[in-house]
């Protein structure tokens, strides 16, 4: 990962005093919208105001933009827009690899990245993540709950099986991907519940709809001082290990091998990008 994703904050193309203020907020990254948080009597114009707003300086924060589908009778126009002037283009309602090959020919050299948010999608996963010009997956959870009539609940149940297939796909191919959204903007205790249970199944951060909800995202997916501590003594454990011969180093109690320094030094991988992207 070569730059966080901690927060991605979804920012409706339509509104030019959220996209205005999005320069200034701690966000790793934003999803320019134009699909479901633009009116269809706006599209047009969100697709102007959204070109030119990318002229403006966002920092070290990673630009997506959300296009419609490509079925719809915007999506074509707003790929072509957006094939160049943004850090990726987020195609919606991914049903399989073929609907990335269509993104794909439309948008020749910026990276794709694929809303998973459909059964078929879930169901694709793995031949969707392994797109040679995919980059990340976003989890589109209020689609998938109104396709496959689930309820909502706090444990996220029934959306652990498409959670996990993607989580799985993603990783096998070593592509980025973030959590869906928690609707509830004003609810901190039931957002950093989601975010907690996000980053402990392996998610690199979750998607936002509100600023409020930054502060939280970004602490729940960084490393906490406590964890960079262990790594960097995980790290210096092995070594002094080896330097001894041995292949395991035992450090609190608890063993400590190769891969574990390999998972520490990806960790402090993190928070260096974290610290250059804070400045
Ligand atoms: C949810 C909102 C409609 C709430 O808007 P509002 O009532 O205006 O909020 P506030 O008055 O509290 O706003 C305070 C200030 O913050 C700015 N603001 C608000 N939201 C954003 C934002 N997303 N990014 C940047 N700035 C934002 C306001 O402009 C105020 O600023 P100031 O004037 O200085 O006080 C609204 O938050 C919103 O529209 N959120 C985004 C909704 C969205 O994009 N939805 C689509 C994506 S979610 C989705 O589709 C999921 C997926 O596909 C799935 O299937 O699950
Ligand atoms: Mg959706």
């Amino acid at each position: 990962m070569a730059r966080p994703y901690r927060s991605v904050l979804y920012i409706p193309a339509a509104n030019a005093r959220a996209m205005e203020k999005a320069q200034g907020l701690p966000a790793d990254a934003i999803i320019f919208d134009l699909e479901d948080a633009v009116a269809p009597s706006e599209k047009a114009a969100a697709r102007d105001q959204l070109g030119a707003a990318l002229q403006n300086d966002y920092g070290g924060r990673a630009r997506i933009v959300r296009i419609n589908g490509l079925d719809t009778e915007w999506g074509s126009d707003d790929a072509r827009a957006f094939a160049t002037g943004a850090d990726a283009v987020l195609v919606p309602k991914v049903n399989s690899p073929e609907d990335l090959d269509r993104a794909a020919a439309l948008v020749p050299d910026t990276p794709l990245w694929a809303m998973m948010e459909t059964a078929a999608g879930m169901l694709n996963a793995a031949a969707i993540a392994a797109h040679p010009r995919l980059q990340g997956m976003v989890m589109g959870t209020n689609d998938l709950a109104k396709e496959i009539n689930s309820r909502t609940r706090a444990d996220r149940l029934p959306m652990q099986t498409g959670l996990g297939l993607c989580l799985l796909a993603a990783k096998a191919h070593g592509k980025v991907i973030v959590d869906g959204v928690f609707n509830a903007f004003r609810d901190e205790d039931g957002l950093r519940g989601e975010c907690e249970q996000g980053r402990d199944m392996g998610f690199d951060g979750k998607t936002l709809i509100h600023p409020a909800q930054l502060a939280i995202a970004n602490e729940c997916f960084g490393p906490t001082e406590a964890e960079i501590d262990l790594a960097r003594r995980q790290i210096d454990a092995f070594e002094a290990a080896t330097a001894q011969g041995k292949g395991v180093a035992v450090l609190d109690g608890k063993i400590v091998e190769n891969l574990h320094v390999e998972t520490a030094k990806k960790l402090l991988d993190q928070a260096r990008a974290i610290a250059d992207l804070s400045g």
